[in-house]
C-alpha cells in the first residue's frame, strides 16, 4: 500500500502481482494504485514527489538486483505507469543494494533451461530496453554501484548519468568476458554514448571501468562522492525539466528512434537467434564455468 513519506511524496511498492491496471489520484499527491497484499515480495520502490514530477525508483532485488524474468517485468509495469501518469515528469532509476546498481541479466535465466524460457525471457530483456530507451519522459541513472552488462544497458539507456565515485565500483559490457556476446542493440546502444572505436575495443575486451575511467570514455556523465549521486540526480533532473518538454522529447526521440526501430523490425529473428546461441554446448558451458568461479570466489 502507498504510504506517505512528507507532504507530496508517496513510496510505493511495487510487486509485479500487485499492479493494477492505470494511475490514481489520491488528493494532491499523484501516485501509482496497488493494492496492500504482500507488499514485502517488491523487487522494486517507487517514490514519487508530485510537487517536483521526480519519481525515484529503487532496485532492491537482493542479492545484487540481477535481472530475472519477474524483476524485468515488474520494472516495465512501474515505467509504463510513470509514463502514462501526468504527475510525474522524471524517473530516477537507481539501487537500494548496497555496492551494486545491477548485476545484469540473471545468468541462471540463461543457464539449463529450455528454448521457450529462453524465449520468454528475452522477449522480456527487449521489452525493458524498448521501454527505457524510447522512453519519452527524463530518465536519469543514479548508479551507486557495480553495474556490468545488462546493468550497464540499463544505465546506459537514461538521460544522463551520475555515478558513485568509489573505484570499487566497476561499469562496462563485460559479455565476453562470460564467453556471450552482446547483441547489436546492446552494441548500437554503448557506441551512441561512447563512439565507434571506444565501443569496439569496449566490446571486443569486455572492459569494466573504473568511475573515473568511465567518465574519462564519457560512458558515464558526471562522478561525484557516493553520499551525493541522488540529490545530485535530482539537481540534474531539475535542469532537464527546465527545458521546454516537448522539443527535448522530440529531440531524444530524434537522437533513438532509428536505434529502437531496428530492434522493432526483427524481434522475431533476435528471440530465435538468442535462443538458438543461448541454447549451443559450448555457450552453457561458457555460462557453467562463469557461474561456478562466482562462487569460487567466495570460497
Ligand atoms: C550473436 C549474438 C546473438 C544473440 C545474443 C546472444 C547472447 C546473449 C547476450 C546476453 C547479454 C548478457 C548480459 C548480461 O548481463 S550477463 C550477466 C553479466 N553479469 C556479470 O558478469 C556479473 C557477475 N557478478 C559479479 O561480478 C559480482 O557478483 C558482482 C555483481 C560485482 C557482486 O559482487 P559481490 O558483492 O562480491 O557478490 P557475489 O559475487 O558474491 O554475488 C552474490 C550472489 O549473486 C550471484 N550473482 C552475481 N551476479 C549474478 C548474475 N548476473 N546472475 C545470477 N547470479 C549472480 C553470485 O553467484 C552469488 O550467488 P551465491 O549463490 O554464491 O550467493
Amino acid at each position: 500500500m502507498a504510504a506517505v513519506l512528507r507532504r507530496g511524496v508517496k513510496l510505493i511498492s511495487s510487486g509485479s502481482s500487485q499492479l493494477l491496471s492505470g494511475g490514481c489520484k489520491h488528493g494532491r499527491t499523484s501516485t501509482l494504485c496497488i493494492s496492500s497484499s504482500r507488499p514485502s515480495s517488491s523487487k522494486i520502490n517507487v517514490e514519487l514527489d508530485s510537487s517536483t514530477g521526480i519519481a525515484v525508483m529503487r532496485f532492491q532485488n537482493p542479492l545484487v538486483n540481477s535481472l530475472n524474468l519477474d524483476f524485468l517485468t515488474e520494472i516495465c509495469i512501474s515505467l509504463e505507469k510513470l509514463e502514462l501518469d501526468k504527475s510525474c515528469r522524471g524517473v530516477i532509476l537507481t539501487s537500494a543494494q548496497p555496492k551494486i546498481f545491477s548485476a545484469g541479466l540473471d545468468i541462471l535465466e540463461m543457464y539449463g533451461k529450455n528454448p521457450e524460457h529462453y524465449a520468454a525471457f528475452w522477449k522480456s530483456v527487449q521489452e525493458i530496453w524498448l521501454k527505457l530507451y524510447g522512453y519519452s519522459k527524463i530518465t536519469i541513472a543514479a548508479i551507486n554501484g557495480s553495474s556490468p552488462a545488462g546493468g550497464c544497458l540499463i544505465a546506459l539507456t537514461a538521460d544522463y548519468r551520475i555515478m558513485a565515485d568509489n573505484p570499487r565500483y566497476t561499469i562496462g559490457l563485460n559479455e565476453t568476458q562470460l564467453g556471450i556476446v552482446a547483441p547489436f542493440w546492446f552494441k548500437d546502444t554503448m557506441l551512441n554514448t561512447v563512439g565507434h572505436r571506444t565501443a569496439e575495443l569496449s566490446l571486443q575486451f569486455g572492459l569494466m571501468y573504473t568511475p573515473s575511467d568511465a567518465l574519462k570514455i564519457n560512458l558515464v556523465d558526471l562522478v561525484v562522492p557516493e553520499e551525493q549521486v541522488l540529490s545530485t540526480a535530482t539537481e540534474t533532473m531539475t535542469k532537464f525539466l527546465a527545458i521546454p518538454g516537448h522539443a527535448r522529447e522530440i529531440s531524444k526521440s530524434m537522437m533513438r528512434k532509428p536505434v529502437v526501430d531496428r530492434l522493432l523490425s526483427c524481434r522475431d529473428a533476435d528471440i530465435k537467434n538468442f535462443v538458438s546461441f543461448i541454447s549451443k554446448d559450448s555457450i552453457q558451458k561458457s555460462l557453467g564455468q562463469y557461474l561456478s568461479m562466482l562462487k569460487q570466489k567466495k570460497s
